[in-house]
Order: C-alpha cells, then structure tokens, then sequence
C-alpha cells in the first residue's frame, strides 16, 4: 500500500473524487512555480483553447493560458513531477484495472480575474482521457482568494448534485474521472497556478 497514493485512489472509488494534500512538497511547489514564471518570462505560454484542437480562444469560458510539458525539454523539477505521476500511473493500473498507458500534463496560468466555466475534460471523440489530475502550484494561497475548483457531484439516482468546492493549495492534487464529473474554475483574485494533465489509455 502506497500512504500518498492510496487515499487518492479510494476517494475516487467511494466519491467519485480523490485528493492528497501533499502529493509535492513546498520545495517541489516553489521550484515548479518558479520555472513556470520562467518559462512564462520567455514567451513560452498560449491562450489556452477548447475543443479538439484547442483551436478557438474562448475567453468568455476559459481564461487561462497554458504550457504542455516536454519530457524531452524537462527540467530536474518538471522531470521529478512526471516520474511521480508515473509512479502513480503505475499504482493506478495494480489496483484498478484502468489500462492506462499514457499521460499529458500542462502548466496553468489564470490570471488574476479569470475562470473556466463548467465543463466535461473528455470531448467526443477522445474517450482516451481516463482520469483529470491538477496540482496546485501557490503560496499561502487564502480561501478568500477565490479560485476554487467546483466539482458537480451527482446524487445516487442522477437526479440531484451538490457542489463541492477545492482550495487551490499548492502541493494538492485532485483526481477524478474525466468523462464524469463536471467542474469550473471559480475567478480569483490572484494568480493561480496549476499543473494539470490526464491519464490515459494508450
Ligand atoms: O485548475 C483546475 O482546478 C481545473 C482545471 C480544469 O478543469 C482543466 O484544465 O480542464
Ligand atoms: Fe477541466
């Protein structure tokens, strides 16, 4: 039994939602942070899109601006984040059957102010994305920042939800199901960074 994986994996299971507060240390959050400045500095980020081929901006549903992350071009922080999820990936496959093969990751950067409406991770025509999964990269982030992520929890028989809210904490991961569960990015009043990815069947 893996202690930082195993709650995330039974969370998912019984709520349809699984979280770890400590998937990356302070350390790791800072280092992660700072090299998404970085490589924000340098011009690397695009407005991120929706559909398919991320082709059309929508800043009126989602606001952020986002870097996929190259293993190839990976630093020692971004590199000991992928080699991370792997392990989970592979911790996944032992205990649920998943079949999950392949992962894609990206950093996040919404801007003080914007949000991502309510939506589904999995479009029509990828039912490969299995499993969301977003790590917080902020400091001292307050709950009066705003910024939570609101997932949509059915009720037993479909019939009612309730909404459930996440704090952006840095160093938290949240994992579910990407062709289940809705959810938004509520505006904040500051900078919110994430890296956010899938994991999918090959
Ligand atoms: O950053 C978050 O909390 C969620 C991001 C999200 O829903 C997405 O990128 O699809
Ligand atoms: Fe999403």
């Amino acid at each position: 039994m893996n202690p930082l994986f195993e709650p995330i994996i039974e969370g998912i299971l019984a709520d349809g939602y699984g979280m770890a507060d400590n998937f990356l240390n302070p350390v790791e959050v800072k280092a992660l942070a700072n090299q998404l400045h970085k490589r924000h500095m340098e011009g690397q980020f695009r407005a991120a899109g929706i559909g398919n081929q991320q082709v059309l901006v929508e800043n009126a549903i989602r606001g952020d601006e986002i870097l996929w992350i190259d293993e190839a071009s990976a630093t020692l922080a971004e590199s000991a984040f992928l080699k991370r999820i792997g392990e989970f990936v592979q911790y996944v496959n032992q205990t649920c059957y998943l079949g999950l093969r392949e992962f894609e990751f990206h950093y996040a950067r919404y801007p003080a102010g914007t949000f991502y409406k309510r939506h589904l991770d999995q479009f029509r025509s990828d039912s490969r994305r299995k499993l969301s999964v977003i790590c917080y990269l902020n400091t001292d982030w307050q709950e009066a920042d705003g910024g939570q992520l609101a997932l949509y929890i059915p009720d037993q028989n479909g019939e009612a939800e309730r909404q459930l809210t996440i704090t952006p904490t840095g160093g938290r991961l949240v994992c579910f199901e990407s062709g289940r569960l809705e959810h938004e990015v509520l505006p904040a009043t500051r900078e919110r960074l994430s890296i956010t990815g899938w994991l999918k069947t090959g």
